[in-house]
């Protein structure tokens, strides 16, 4: 499969609670890949919690911070990389994901709400209702996700494990021939 991607990166894309991080490291060691998460990234860069970054400085400006550390990572290869759930909110973060392969790994908020139930750290999910929350965004992402290059469709009892080898035997089936323009 490495050969075959030929060091393109794969951007994991979705809700938050979607499995990107979780999924994202198995798939890069399945891959023989590094793994990156621009979350991560994020709060290196700025010395700062995603929480803190919101709270201080508002949600416009973890946009633009999110979308030049989503520009410097076009420069490597052989990353998977795992996104924030409204990266794709940026028309200019699509001219980043396009230079991989963009996979949105979709999950049912009932299963999102499952999994989040216990969550303090993030800032998006503050609201009291959080179904609500996580149906409201959703339906205003669905959309954008649906742009992705793969849709992983998940179900809840889906182990990261089952995920990470369906996108590996689903990769082949959007690569692009390998053009022989040289022959
Ligand atoms: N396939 C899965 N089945 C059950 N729980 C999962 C699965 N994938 C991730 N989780 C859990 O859901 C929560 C969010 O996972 P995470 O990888 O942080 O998602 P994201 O990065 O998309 O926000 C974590 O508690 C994680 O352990
Ligand atoms: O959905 C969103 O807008 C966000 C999702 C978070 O990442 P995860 O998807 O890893 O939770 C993080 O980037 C920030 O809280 C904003
Ligand atoms: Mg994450």
């Amino acid at each position: 499969m490495q050969k075959q991607l030929n060091g393109i990166n794969i951007y994991l894309i979705g809700m938050m609670g979607a499995g990107k991080t979780t999924v994202g490291e198995l798939l890069a060691k399945q891959l023989g890949y590094r793994f990156i998460d621009t979350d991560d990234l994020i709060t290196q860069a700025t010395h700062q919690s995603i929480s803190d970054i919101f709270a201080t400085e508002g949600e416009e400006a973890f946009r633009d911070i999110e979308s030049q550390v989503l520009s410097q990572l076009c420069a490597y290869q052989k990353f998977v990389i795992a996104t924030g759930g409204g990266i794709i909110l940026k028309r200019m973060n699509w001219s980043y994901l396009r230079h991989g392969i963009i996979i949105w790994l979709n999950v049912p908020v009932e299963e999102l709400l499952n999994r989040l139930k216990e969550d303090t750290t993030r800032p998006l999910l503050q609201h009291p209702d959080h179904e609500q929350q996580l149906q409201t965004l959703l339906e205003k992402r669905k959309s954008l996700y649906a742009q992705a290059d793969l849709e992983i469709m998940i179900n809840s009892g889906d182990t990261p494990e089952q995920i990470s080898t369906q996108i590996l035997e689903k990769i082949p089936s959007i690569l692009k021939p390998q053009s022989n323009a040289l022959n």
